[in-house]
């Protein structure tokens, strides 16, 4: 190590120095602040190095090296060295040249350690480089301005959220910036006065929502910078919301979706306990929702057919995420009411059930409706019977049944007799409610295993269940007693008779179809033979059926040919015997038949509607014939029979009065009988009717009196003449009691009502008596006479006037 040269002292500086020989360019004398800047090292380590050995810097190493070409004027800067220890350190470095005492060159150079500055700034740098990204990498759009609302800085976020072109992310120009902003929400107004504000109030924070023009929706917080707790500044930052307010929406729409469902909804936890209904769910179980929060939801329903409801319920959750049935729904009043029930699981990632979500709706109407369905597809719509459909497949089971087990059974066909009339002369809806209690008796006479059907209008067929010929017979005789009891309708006493014919499997037929037929064959030939009884098939009645039909074509034949005839017969007074009228009678002599009874052919005729044509023949015959009598100087009252469905015929009045005026009859010598059903049909219709009548002058009489619904209420309202007591109630005089009383009551009736009184069917001299007896103002019957044709009239018209 050399000597230190004789140098200025350098020890009073306090930074560091060395000198160098500007010739060697090795340090020549150091201070004690060197040897601290250089490692703490003694000087005596430092002298004679070459000062190239320190220099890091390109700077420091070209002015070295440029030392030897001239004495450069000095160097100030910035730099580096290296320590012997080769620790590089910041300094701040000054090369001077200097003379040394000896007169040599050389170079003092002055050092100020600065890496600590220098560790400072990189730290500042790299934290500002770190802040930047940070800032860079928020999701939200970052804006910093100064109070004025100079831009400070903002993120890249900032820039993607608000469309910023690329002129000003890269070059500073506040004023069109903030421009961009505020051109680029919906209400550039308000966005401009709520700037204002803030300017105005630097310490104020505050949060907003911007509706961007692009549909964009921001949330802005703007919020002071602080600085030593003063405002310097303002940061703003922008959170596109869009998707979370539509998430929101949405989650706002599916909260009133299920608050106003009309299907009752709840939601169940995973340990399916009950956390959410919705008012639909409490009106439909009865329960306000407090009731049913926390309880288990499988616990408000219930299946009759499964008292494993729920086990089945979660076994399909494990295979298909949701089940789907019909259950019952047990409500607070303790019914129970039918649901179609949905419930879907709801699982996480892992799989495990979260929750699960239920929708249930009342079937209550639906299954009322399907039952009314079935109702109607498989009954009568007004008696509830079950119909032909449903016979067919309870007697198609039945004869399986009773083929494998070789039993018999019955099939009956009722029909009710004289029916027509009910419902011509009450109405329908009248003849309705009478089927409906008809339905009722019958049913009441049978067996829960039996069927009662109706077929329509009143036909009615009854499957008897597992019973032999002797078994139907005791049923069909309870029917027949049943029905025979008098019917209360509309404080209306009636009786109606039924005829009941009866078919057994398996001798009348192998099919319902076979059975029906021939039961119906037998009731016809109940009909035929005189109603009210019943009657097994035979098979000899198929062909009386058929003779029924081809009766009902050879009449058409005999009116179109003109092979009627009209008989009379004489109607006396009881007094003094003279002829007071003739009932006109209607007779057929068919060529095949020979005679055929009225008594025979009208019914049928009436059942067909051919007794309209029938009874306008009548009536034009029976006109023209007292024509001939009061021509030939006899005049006659000639009184005419009129069926119910030809007096409701609607131009009927007017037939009568037109017949007459051709004819040239005075209406007075026209009587009509009438019975006693169509005076109790549509009573207004029937009055005007009566009165039309009666108008004309024609005589009206009440035929049958005392065979149907006899009432008061229709002799008083009505302008009736005449009365003619029923021949069934004359046949008993005098001997039966009752019938005699029956008279008398009727004679009473009529004389209190000022009618006169005829009866029919007198055929003694002892009828007759007590008849005049009686008070009976007339009589007609065997015992004067038959009807008898006109010619042979004539002479009663000569002997009894
Ligand atoms: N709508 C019309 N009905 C008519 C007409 N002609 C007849 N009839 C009805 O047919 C039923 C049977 O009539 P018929 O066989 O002619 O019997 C009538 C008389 O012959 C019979 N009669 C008369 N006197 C006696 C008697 O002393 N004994 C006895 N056993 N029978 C007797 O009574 C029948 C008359 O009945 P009514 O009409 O009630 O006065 C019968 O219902 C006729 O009404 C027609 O043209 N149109």
């Amino acid at each position: 190590m050399s000597a230190q040269p004789p140098v200025p002292s350098l020890d009073g500086l306090l930074e560091a120095v060395w000198l160098v020989e500007a010739e060697g360019l090795t340090v020549c004398a150091v201070n004690a602040a060197a040897c601290q800047l250089m490692g703490g090292v003694p000087a005596a380590s430092l002298l004679g190095h070459l000062v190239t050995d320190w220099a890091v810097s390109p700077e420091d190493m070209v002015f070295w090296s440029g030392v030897a070409g001239g004495a450069p004027d000095g160097l100030w800067s910035q730099s580096l060295i290296r320590r012997p220890d080769g620790e590089v350190l910041s300094v701040e470095r000054r090369i001077s040249p200097t003379t040394l005492a000896d007169g040599r060159a050389a170079f003092l150079v002055a050092v100020l350690d600065r890496s600590r500055e220098q560790q400072a700034a990189n730290e500042l740098e790299q934290l500002v480089a770190e802040l930047r990204a940070t800032l860079d990498s928020t999701a939200d759009g970052i804006l910093v301005c100064s109070l004025r609302g100079d831009v400070r800085a903002f993120n890249r976020r900032f820039a993607q959220i608000w469309d910023l072109p690329d002129t000003l992310q890269t070059r500073r120009d506040d004023t069109a910036l903030h421009a961009h902003l505020a051109h680029s929400v919906v209400d550039t107004g308000a966005y401009q006065a709520r700037l204002e504000v803030l300017t105005g109030m630097p310490e104020m924070q505050g949060t907003d929502t911007l509706l961007l023009r692009n549909g964009r929706v921001l949330e802005r917080v703007s919020i002071p910078q602080l600085s030593r707790g003063r405002p310097v500044g303002r940061v703003y930052s922008f959170r596109d919301v869009t998707d979370q307010m539509a998430a929101e929406a949405g989650l706002k729409l599916a909260a009133k979706v299920f608050e106003c469902s009309l299907d009752a909804a709840f939601i169940a936890s995973a340990d399916e306990l009950l956390v959410a209904v919705n008012p639909a769910c409490e009106r439909l179980a009865q329960q306000a929702a407090g009731r049913l929060l926390g309880r288990v939801a499988g616990s408000l329903f219930t299946d009759p057919h499964n008292d494993q409801l729920l086990d089945t319920i979660r076994a399909h959750w494990r295979r298909h995420g949701f089940w789907e049935g019909e259950v019952w729904l047990r409500r607070e009043d303790g019914e129970a009411c039918p649901v179609q029930l949905s419930w879907v699981v709801l699982r996480d990632e892992q799989d495990q059930v979260r929750q699960s979500i239920g929708f249930f709706r009342d079937l209550t109407e639906q299954r009322a409706a399907r039952h009314r369905i079935e109702q109607l597809a498989y009954s009568d719509v007004l008696t509830g019977l079950p119909n032909r459909l449903l016979l067919s497949q309870r007697v198609d089971f039945a004869l399986q049944m009773a083929r494998r087990q070789a039993t018999s059974f019955a099939i009956l066909f009722l029909d009710l007799d004289r029916f027509k009339n009910i419902n011509d002369s009450l109405g329908h809806q009248f003849g309705d409610r009478v089927l409906v209690q008809v339905a009722g008796r019958i049913r009441s006479c049978l067996r829960d295993v039996d069927t009662l059907c109706r077929l329509g209008g009143d036909e009615f067929v009854v499957y008897l269940h597992g019973v032999d010929a002797e078994g139907a017979e005791l049923v069909v005789g309870r029917i027949l007693q049943e029905l025979t009891r008098p019917f209360l309708q509309d404080d209306m006493n009636f009786s109606i008779g039924c005829s009941i014919g009866v078919a057994m499997y398996p001798q009348d037929g192998s099919t319902l179809d076979e059975l029906i037929k021939q039961a119906d064959t037998a009731m016809y030939e109940v009909k035929a033979t005189g109603r009210g009884h019943f009657r097994f098939y035979r098979p000899q009645m198929n062909v009386d059926v058929l003779s029924r039909m081809k009766l009902e074509t050879a009449m058409r034949q005999a009116l179109e040919q003109g092979k009627f005839r009209l008989h009379y017969q004489p109607q006396l007074n009881l007094l003094s015997g003279r002829l007071i009228g003739a009932e006109a009678l209607i007779r057929w002599i068919d060529e095949e038949r020979g005679p055929v009874s009225p008594g025979q052919f009208i019914p049928l005729a009436e059942e067909s509607g051919f007794i309209v044509q029938i009874g306008a023949w009548v009536l034009a015959e029976a006109v023209r014939q007292a024509v001939c009598w009061q021509q030939a100087g006899t005049p006659m009252l000639v009184s005419v029979n009129v069926s119910a469905l030809q007096f409701r015929q609607p131009d009927f009045v007017q037939r009568v009065a037109q017949t007459l005026s051709e004819a040239g009859l005075p209406a007075e010598l026209l009587e009509l009988e009438l019975t006693e059903s169509i005076l109790v049909q549509d009573a207004d219709e029937v009055l005007q009717r009566l009165q039309a009548l009666s108008s004309l002058g024609v005589h009206l009489a009440i035929d049958d009196f005392g065979t149907g619904y006899s009432s008061l209420a229709y002799l008083k309202k009505f302008p009736i003449d005449k009365l003619k007591i029923d021949q069934s109630f004359v046949r008993g005089l005098p001997e039966d009691e009752s019938d005699t009383a029956i008279v008398v009551a009727m004679i009473s009736m009529a004389r209190a009502l000022k009618l006169s009184v005829i009866a029919e069917g007198v055929e003694t001299e002892a009828q007759r008596a007590t008849l005049q007896r009686l008070g009976c103002d007339e009589y007609q019957g065997f015992l004067c006479s038959p009807g008898v044709p006109p010619d042979k009239f004539a002479h009663f018209l000569q002997a009894l006037r």
